[in-house]
């Protein structure tokens, strides 16, 4: 009796205390929070069910939404209870690359949807990731990756072979897996000196797409319920099976493979040789990324578990393969679709052969000013990766009506490259693929709103390698003559924001039918 009397009591108490905890919250949030002059709406500076809204039920539609907001309210608005969206191009650098003496940490809160926290993307202290990317980033100068051309040949030569296979056979091709397959082989060679050799293999290269797809639409949820994603992981394995949704299933069998491999490394066991494999897909002789870290000198060992490497790695790989993908698929899709395109770039191309050094390849105007526009409408990560100024106040003043805004140190602020490349202003009828704008001075002049790699301490590391993947296969790839098959502008272009873009769902990727070698 007394326990029942007890616990008859609890819980209106708990009610109670849960209501005043609810009303002092609903009221710090819209009227005492040091955002709470912030233009927006109240419901997204009451509730985080706002943005919830957008990403879980629509779904994947909040960054579209915020657009709208900024539409509305101007260029300065408070899209969650803690984060303030900016679209002035010209502030971008003051949040993303403020330069030296100014640090910048990411908004935990984000960081954990992806999932790999100790990778050097989800590090959240300004230190603690130059530190892990320091030794990362000579691989990834531009002189390391020009150095990597004669396997970037090797892959075009499979490449080409596989549409050589199709045009005899009259096979469809998905150049979406064919991408995927091109991508994922470089950066696993790179990063453990083997890989899949996914090229030889485009029904596996779809599986494995399809794979990333639907870990990559795991992203909304775990960014507003990582805890259960935490608490599943903490079940034993044969009971999470049972609860772990598909898409975390496949992430878990991805990252065992990653697993395999720098356990691999940290032995110092030799890269698994393949009889089947093509020459390029093992090489014993040099060193990988994963084994230079594993012997770099200015990392500690705390920073060489393996736990902390597989994160870094599955980043590397997923981050690697996925993007790169998008770019080429996005560039080579407008290319079919616009044949007068197809015959600048060929016009242009033809004064080279296949033996044309990449250097060359990446000083020609146009495949340049190609690629610029597939990463402009690729939008890089779609996602808005907020940053947070630890230590000083980030001031804006609106430039239409001079308002000053002042966020406070910890304020979580960001822009998203869809606001930048989307700007009719900055890019005239901004969703046609238009090589042009980024040719002559004007073109050059535009170049400082070209974000999808984004710029400052996180500016995407493997920028120099997806160029020279994009330029070399880009090149080959214009020497065929391709027809769209069941194939429309829907499949490229960006209907939903899963951190990177992602069409229609439905989508099965770019496909075609291959006539031949352009004459
Ligand atoms: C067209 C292709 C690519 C695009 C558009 C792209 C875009 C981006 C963007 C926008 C970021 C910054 C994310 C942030 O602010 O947190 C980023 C970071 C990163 N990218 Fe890429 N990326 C591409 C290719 C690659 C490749 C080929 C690799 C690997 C070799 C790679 C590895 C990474 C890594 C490791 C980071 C995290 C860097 C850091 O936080 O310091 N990316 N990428």
């Amino acid at each position: 009796m007394a326990l029942l009397g007890a616990s008859g009591l609890l819980l209106p108490s708990a009610a109670i205390l849960l209501a005043i905890y609810t009303a002092y919250l609903a009221i710090y949030r819209l009227f005492l929070s040091p955002l709470a002059k912030i233009p927006g709406p109240r419901w997204a500076a009451l509730t985080y069910w706002y943005e919830c809204y957008y990403d879980l039920f629509l779904p994947a539609q909040y960054v579209f939404k915020i657009k709208q907001l900024h539409d509305q309210y101007g260029p300065i608005v408070r899209i969650t209870p803690d984060e303030v969206s900016i679209a002035d191009p010209d502030f971008f650098d003051t949040i993303y690359a403020p330069g030296p003496g100014h640090k910048r940490d990411k908004d935990p809160e984000k960081s954990k949807a992806l999932g790999f926290s100790t990778s050097i993307g989800a590090t959240v202290g300004h230190d603690l990731h130059r530190k892990r990317r320091e030794p990362l980033n000579p691989f990834f100068s531009h002189r390391s990756i020009a150095r990597l051309a004669p396997k970037l040949h090797d892959k075009i030569q499979q490449l080409e072979e596989n549409l050589a296979r199709a045009a005899a056979a009259g096979d469809v091709v998905n150049l979406s897996d064919l991408y995927y397959a091109f991508a994922n082989d470089i950066v696993n060679e790179y990063c453990f000196g083997h890989s899949q050799n996914l090229l030889a293999d485009p029904p596996l290269a779809h599986v494995q797409r399809k794979n990333v797809d639907s870990v990559l639409r795991g992203v909304k949820f775990n960014l507003h319920f990582s805890w259960i994603r935490d608490l599943i992981h903490r079940f034993p394995p044969a009971l999470s099976a049972r609860f772990t949704p598909p898409a975390i299933r496949d992430m878990i069998r991805f990252r065992t493979g990653i697993r395999r491999d720098i356990d691999r490394v940290l032995n110092h066991a030799p890269p698994p040789t393949d009889k089947e494999a093509h020459p390029s897909t093992t090489d014993t002789t040099q060193q990988s990324v994963f084994t230079s870290l594993r012997d770099s000198p200015s990392l500690p060992d705390s920073e060489k578990s393996p736990q902390r490497l597989e994160d870094e790695a599955t980043l590397l790989v997923m981050a690697g393969t996925q993007s790169t993908q998008l770019s080429l698929t996005i560039a080579h899709y407008h290319l079919l679709a616009n044949p007068q395109l197809m015959a600048r770039l060929r016009a242009e191309l033809a004064t080279t052969t296949t033996a044309t050094p990449l250097s060359t390849l990446e000083k020609l105007p146009y495949l340049t000013a190609t690629m610029q526009e597939a990463h402009r409408l690729g939008f890089g990560v779609t996602g808005r990766n907020p940053r947070v100024a630890p230590d000083e106040n980030i001031t804006y003043t609106d430039p239409q009506t001079n308002q000053v805004y002042v966020l406070p140190p910890g304020t979580s602020t960001s822009t998203s490259t869809f606001l930048v490349h989307a700007n009719a202003d900055l890019f005239p009828d901004p969703f046609a693929f238009d090589p042009d704008r980024w040719l002559g001075p004007a073109g050059v002049a535009r170049r400082r709103y070209q974000l999808a790699f984004s710029r400052g301490p996180h500016i995407c590391i493997g920028m120099h390698l997806a160029n020279a993947e994009m330029a070399v296969a880009l090149a080959a790839m214009a020497r065929w003559d391709l027809r769209l098959f069941e194939t429309g502008a829907e499949d490229v272009a960006m209907r939903h924001d899963y951190h990177i873009l992602m069409p229609r769902l439905d989508s099965e990727g770019v496909r075609v039918r291959v006539l031949g070698r352009a004459g």
